[in-house]
């Protein structure tokens, strides 16, 4: 072979090389993302955090109707038995004595008079709209940890194996659990790089629309709490709510008392929780509070025969919608949950229960969800009331609880005062999270 040909084949190896090796920067520079801060045009103020501002008020829905499936996702986590029933702890407000010496009286004390009772006056619970306005900004705390931390990961420039890194620990961290994190990371991986985002009010928009999608469900939202008609008798709703002690079940069986009767609904309260006489005393200042009328029995009575008799007295008053708020502990040696499953059968024997509230606490994390599948399994969880989501930096339970269960998120506790309770809408929601 001549060195004219070893020349020319040489060169071409050459330019060959050189081709590739141009090709495979240019490819690599556009597979990151640089993001720039959009200018500000002078004057204008800066945007205040966003807060939950949920359109409407909370949705109802006639009762009498099925439920449509919701299949549940995978299960990501399996240790470990849920503290209910007999075992759970006791009860915050149970009496605690030590042992000490007391001397008997020697003669019977004069009774005490019997204290005038006092006239409660029936309070006119504001507009759900209104109500709704007010919520703004109680996600402060999830929304520092969890909006901030992934805007500002997102807009701060290239995405390289580390942000994403990084992305994926703040999702773990605010409580999205494992497989929610990985499906959402994924997603917002794809969206990334086949939108072509090119600024962070972009990245956001992508951020949103992901977490939202993330949060959708078929499911309806609606409370089923208003009356339908059986036989062309009105029959009203009848809701239970469940869970375990200290969640917010009596707290929200009143708020929702009264966005019930602030659209004029008559509601009846019953307060099948007989473990803790302060929760039925509790459940009737509600009562005494929004104008419902409230059932209870003796402390320590049958449960299931307080709820049947609340049942019974919505149904004979005609009334809209009965809810009972059922115990998170009892007193006997039988487990909460087939007392459970005997309160819905018993009550059941008057009318259909339309709605099985299942009330969470949102800052019990991973034990709560525990909890709940258990709830799940024995009594048909209809719906779920997310509470105290105003006292949690962990915002993302929402989005397991949802995933986990196969259940929808109907109702956010996000606080303690009477108007507190939010109807939950993803878009909302998140745009809250992301501030
Ligand atoms: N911050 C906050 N506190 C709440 C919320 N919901 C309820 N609480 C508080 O949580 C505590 C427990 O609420 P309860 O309604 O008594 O709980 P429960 O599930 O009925 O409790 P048991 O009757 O013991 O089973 C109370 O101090 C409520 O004020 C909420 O959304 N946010």
């Amino acid at each position: 072979m001549s060195s004219n040909l070893w020349f020319w084949i040489i060169l071409v190896v050459v330019i060959l090389l050189a081709i590739t090796l141009v090709t495979g920067l240019t490819v690599a520079r556009r597979r990151r993302i640089t993001l720039r801060a959009p200018e500000r045009p002078e004057g204008e103020p800066k945007p205040r955090g966003g807060g939950y501002r949920a359109d409407g008020g909370i949705a109802l829905a006639p009762g009498g109707q099925e439920a449509p499936p919701h299949p549940a996702g995978e299960r990501t986590e399996v240790d470990g038995q849920p503290g209910v029933g007999d075992d759970a702890s006791v009860p915050r407000d149970a009496p605690r004595r030590g042992i000490v010496d007391v001397k008997l009286p020697t003669e019977e004390p004069a009774p005490a008079a019997e204290p005038e009772p006092v006239a409660v006056a029936v309070e006119e619970p504001e507009p759900a709209a209104g109500r709704l306005e007010r919520l703004r900004g109680r996600l402060s705390k999830s929304r520092s940890v969890f909006g901030q931390s992934l805007l500002g990961l997102l807009g701060a420039g290239d995405l390289d194996e580390d942000s994403w890194q990084d992305i994926e620990d703040t999702l773990l961290v605010a409580d999205l659990g494992a497989a929610t994190t990985t499906e959402i990371v994924e997603r917002l991986r794809t969206e990334i790089t086949t939108r072509t985002v090119r600024s962070p009010e972009e990245a956001r928009q992508v951020l949103r629309d992901v977490l939202t999608g993330a949060l959708e469900t078929d499911a309806p939202r609606a409370v089923r709490a208003l009356p339908h008609t059986v036989d062309g008798q009105k029959q009203p709703a009848v809701v239970l709510v469940a869970g375990v002690n200290g969640t917010g079940k009596t707290t929200t069986t009143g708020k929702l008392a009264r966005v019930l009767v602030a659209q004029d609904s008559r509601v009846v309260l019953g307060a099948a929780d007989t473990f803790r006489a302060a929760a039925a005393d509790q459940l009737q200042t509600w009562a005494e509070r929004v104008g419902a009328e409230v059932v209870r029995g003796k402390e320590g009575a049958d449960p299931a025969s307080v709820a049947f008799d609340a049942v019974k007295r919505g149904v004979e008053a005609g009334v809209d919608a009965v809810l009972i708020d059922t115990a998170g502990r009892l007193h006997t040696k039988t487990g909460l949950m087939d007392e459970l499953g005997k309160v819905k059968r018993v009550v059941e024997k008057q009318a259909k229960v339309d709605e099985v509230l299942l009330v969470l606490d949102a800052t019990t994390g991973q034990n709560g969800l525990a909890q709940a599948r258990v709830f799940r399994e024995v009594i048909d969880v209809t719906g779920i009331a997310l509470t105290k989501l105003d006292g949690t930096a962990k915002g993302g339970i929402v989005f397991q609880v949802q995933r986990e269960l196969g259940v929808p998120v109907k109702l956010v506790g996000l606080g303690e005062g009477p108007d507190d309770l939010a109807p939950f809408e993803p878009g909302a929601f998140v745009d809250a999270l992301l501030g």
